[in-house]
């Protein structure tokens, strides 16, 4: 019997191209669609650099299209070009602090593409689903370890809203019609790379998040990182949350990948995607100068705004539920993303 597959949106991008790396290895035919919006398309070459270097990884081949999944058009001949089987939804703008100031372009981006991703699912008999949601639906957590019971909806950006509001969306479809069968994936704080450093985080432009920023201090990029907060009610009184290597990451979505292929049983699933542990910023900080044997200046400013002072997981359901669990601490996250960093100064753009 042929293998599964896998439609992948947003492939090209850093938790995107992992999970690609993952599925193939695990068996699974992968079609890749992005508009490239935030993945380094390596010039006229056909295939995004981070998916090329997946092939060459994995010795496997990625088919690719240069789609935007908010045209209607372009997306239906992508399932008219291959018989999917299943979808793993990775494309949306993630930045929280951007989604502030442009809100209309992520409810269009994030919430208008997943609606016509998934017209042209159920236009096509296509009902599995893996879909990228994030911590961030919970809001400030009001209990700690936060578990899959924890209220959602709080959420403090437009960023968030659009994955709260898409999970309400997909609760609403599996109601409706009893053929879809989701899996919501929650991830706390994705970070590291690859262990080959061929394939790694390369965000554009000035990183929002802590570990790229760190590993672009560390390799002389930035001169140095602003901690935001130090008077937390925390350990050191920086901000603690729960960092989920990206390998470990990319696993749980094939183990998500394998739930919907062998189950019967149909509905909306969530689970929380992280460690179960908490890391501040400076214990990270220097984490990473162990991992590098690198300085990493920085400096006390004020709080960012929407920052929660902690928030880690319970990764207990997706244990029973998926047979997964984090393997890769605090250590190896760092020593991935340092290897990629240093080989890539300068992200894709340095070949
Ligand atoms: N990185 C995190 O900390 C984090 C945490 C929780 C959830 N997520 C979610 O995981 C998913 C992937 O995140 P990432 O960190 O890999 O981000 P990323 O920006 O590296 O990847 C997203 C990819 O989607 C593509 N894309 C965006 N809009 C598109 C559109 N309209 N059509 C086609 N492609 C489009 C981008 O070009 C990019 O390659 C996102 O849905 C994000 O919200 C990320
Ligand atoms: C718990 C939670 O909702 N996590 C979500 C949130 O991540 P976070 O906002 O938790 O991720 P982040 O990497 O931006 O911040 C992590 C920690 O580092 C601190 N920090 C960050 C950058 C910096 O230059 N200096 C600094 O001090 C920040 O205050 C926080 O305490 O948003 C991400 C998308 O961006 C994902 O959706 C995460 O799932």
């Amino acid at each position: 019997m042929a293998p599964p597959t896998v439609l992948v949106t947003g492939g090209a991008g850093y938790i995107g191209s992992h999970t690609v790396l993952e599925m193939l290895n695990a068996g699974y035919n992968v079609i890749c669609v992005d508009n490239l919006c935030n993945a380094y398309s390596g010039g006229a070459a056909k295939l995004p650099e981070a998916l090329s270097r997946v092939q060459e990884i994995t010795g496997k081949k990625v088919n690719f299209y240069r789609v935007d999944i908010t045209d209607r058009e372009q997306v239906r001949s992508v399932f008219q070009e291959h018989k999917i089987d299943m979808v793993a939804h990775f494309a949306a703008l993630k930045a929280v602090g951007e989604s502030c100031r442009i809100p209309l372009q992520y409810y269009h981006n994030n919430m208008t593409g997943t609606n016509v991703l998934l017209e042209a699912m159920a236009d096509n008999n296509v009902f599995k689903f893996v879909y990228s949601s994030s911590a961030t639906v919970y809001g400030e957590p009001k209990f700690l370890p936060v578990t899959e019971e924890h209220p959602t909806g709080n959420c403090t950006s437009p960023y968030g809203k659009t994955k709260y509001f898409t999970e309400e969306i997909l609760k609403d479809l599996c109601k409706s019609d009893k053929r879809w069968a989701v899996v919501s994936l929650r991830y706390f704080n994705p970070v590291g790379a690859h262990i080959s450093g061929r394939i790694g985080e390369d965000p554009n432009g000035e990183p929002n998040n802590l570990m790229p920023y760190i590993a672009q201090v560390a390799v002389g990029r930035r001169p140095c990182l602003s901690v935001y907060g130090s008077d937390f009610p925390t350990k050191d009184g920086t901000g603690v949350r729960d960092y989920i290597h990206i390998v470990d990451l990319a696993e749980g979505h094939v183990k998500a990948l394998d739930k919907l292929r062998n189950i019967a049983e149909t509905g909306f699933f969530a689970y929380n995607l992280g460690s179960g542990s908490g890391c501040s910023v400076l214990e990270l900080v220097h984490a990473f100068e162990r991992a590098s044997g690198k300085k990493v200046n920085y400096q006390l400013v004020d709080r960012r705004a929407g920052d929660v002072a902690t928030c880690f997981a319970d990764a207990q359901l997706a244990e029973r539920a998926l047979g997964w669990k984090a393997t890769r601490g605090i250590d190896k996250m760092c020593e991935d993303t340092w290897r990629w960093q240093s080989q890539n100064p300068n992200g894709y753009a340095n070949k």
